[in-house]
């Protein structure tokens, strides 16, 4: 059956083996004995995602989850999906939820990681709802990066990595389903108290210390 239509299972066993039992929001990964945290990274398209998420990694020690990564490397893994989620990403649109949870949740399982940040994700509400239902689980913040639409795109058209997507004709359509899609689920977690908004204008160091400063406040600084 549809994995959106499966339980958030591990919350069950969990369930079935102690009285002790935890809040509903990360009960998903219970099982590994401690709940994560769980930071979801929005920001349009070149906001800077990736690269603090990296700043973040090798100062803080968390575990870097990109979705947009995670479906590249499903498509170079010729599998059942590549060529459908090659077209998606070539036309800016999203990947239907249900084939990019699964590829999150693989990853969460099979790490011991206490500490994930969630790249590019969720993208849509159908993203966020899917990722509720199926890990079990909600972020405990959600790191914005806001930055204007011009920077974005030269960041983009300057990037050079070979990205698909990576064009003006792309980036204009991604442009477009980041305010119908995502700004939905920023304004979700604004209102759920859970949204940390970084200027995503200035240097990379400066941009930084301004993530340091949200982590600090979640006591998370010591690696
Ligand atoms: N503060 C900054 N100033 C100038 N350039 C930057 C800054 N931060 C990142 N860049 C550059 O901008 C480009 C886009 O950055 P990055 O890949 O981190 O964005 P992203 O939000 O992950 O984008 P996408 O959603 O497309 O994956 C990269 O070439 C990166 O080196
Ligand atoms: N939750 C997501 C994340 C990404 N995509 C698709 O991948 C493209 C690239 O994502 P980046 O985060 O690396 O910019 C994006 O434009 C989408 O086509 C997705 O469908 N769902
Ligand atoms: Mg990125």
């Amino acid at each position: 059956s549809s994995t959106l239509n499966q339980p958030a299972h591990k919350f069950r066993i969990w369930e079935s083996f102690t009285t002790e039992i935890p809040t509903q929001e990360k009960g998903g990964l219970f099982i590994k004995g401690k709940a994560p945290f769980i930071s979801f990274v929005l920001g349009g398209p070149g906001s800077g995602k990736g690269t603090q998420c990296e700043k973040i990694v090798e100062n803080y020690g968390f575990t870097h989850l990109s979705a947009g990564d995670l479906l590249r490397r499903e498509i170079a893994s010729n599998g059942e999906y590549s060529t459908m989620i090659l077209n998606i990403i070539k036309e800016g649109k999203i990947v239907p939820s249900e084939v990019t949870v699964k590829l999150i949740q693989k990853e969460m399982d099979s790490s011991d990681s206490l500490k994930f940040l969630i790249d590019g994700f969720p993208r849509s509400e159908e993203n966020r709802i899917a990722f509720e239902h199926v890990i079990g689980a909600e972020p405990d913040i959600v790191l914005f990066f806001d930055c204007p639409e011009e920077e974005m795109v030269k960041r983009v058209l300057n990037r050079n990595q070979g990205r698909v997507d990576d064009n003006i004709d792309t980036i204009k359509k991604r442009l477009k389903v980041f305010k119908a899609l995502n700004l939905p689920v920023i304004n979700y977690y604004s209102k759920k108290g859970k949204l940390y908004t970084i200027n995503a204008v200035g240097t990379v160091d400066e941009i930084f210390e301004q993530v340091r400063a949200v982590l600090a406040a979640h006591e998370l600084v010591t690696g």
